[in-house]
């Protein structure tokens, strides 16, 4: 399902955060976006992702328009067609890696043999399984983020957004969550949306968006 977002602007007081943006993410397509500071990236992912409303504009997921969506449809339709993966793993700290990786397949109501299966076989294949009972706080950082991973796309989802998601790591920790973040979405046809202020990190997309003061630079 494409994902187009068409003059799409916020702003917060006093600050056009996003000013006319355009930007359209194809089926199954990887694509980096990157600006200077400020310049609306995390912004232009709330927006898409349903987490804000845009005050002018409009997003559609396939043929459905998602941006006036109630709060409780923008809630499903996150938890049914994406995955995220943030800077800082914001997995749950209680839970263990593998209870972590289900989360999203309970919330669903998959049936508990098929989210055991799933969320083992993506742990195994993240080479995470030897950890999966310990808790994000009793790993690496790498570690962790490949179990976030693992539970942003564990459900299949059309599109996961992913912000700065080698920001915290070290450049090894990096490749291995970038390879496993690109080459599994590849795998299962899930289009990605990465924020990035690195072209190293780029570099794993099919294309680069440019954001200027709120607008895709053409
Ligand atoms: N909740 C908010 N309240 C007020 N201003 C905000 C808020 N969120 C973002 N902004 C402002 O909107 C503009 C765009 O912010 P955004 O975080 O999208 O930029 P960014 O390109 O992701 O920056 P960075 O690379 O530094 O993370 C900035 O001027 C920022 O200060």
């Amino acid at each position: 399902m494409t994902l187009l977002a068409r003059e799409v602007g916020i702003r917060f007081g006093a600050t056009d955060a996003l000013r006319g943006a355009d930007i359209e993410i194809g089926e199954g397509e990887l694509v980096a976006v990157m600006g200077p500071s400020g310049s609306g990236k995390s912004t232009l992912l709330h927006v898409l992702a349903g987490i804000l409303r845009p005050d002018r504009g409009e997003i559609r997921l396939g043929d459905r328009r998602i941006d006036n969506l109630a709060d409780g449809a923008r809630s499903s339709l996150r938890l049914t067609s994406f995955g995220f993966v943030l800077q800082f793993g914001d997995l749950v700290p209680e839970l263990s890696l593998r209870e972590n990786v289900e989360l999203p397949l309970r919330l669903l109501k998959v049936r508990r043999s098929e989210t055991r299966a799933r969320a083992a076989a993506l742990l195994r294949e993240l080479e995470v399984e030897e950890f999966a009972d310990r808790r994000p706080g009793e790993v690496s950082g790498g570690q962790a983020q490949r179990a976030a991973v693992a539970r942003a796309l564990v459900h299949r989802p059309a599109v996961v957004f992913a912000d700065e998601p080698t920001g915290a790591l070290d450049s090894v920790a990096g490749e291995l969550v970038l390879d496993a973040l690109t080459g599994l979405a590849r795998q299962q046809g899930s289009a990605v949306v990465m924020v990035t202020h690195e072209a190293r990190v780029a570099a794993y997309a099919d294309r680069t968006v440019f954001l200027r003061d709120g607008q895709v630079a053409a």
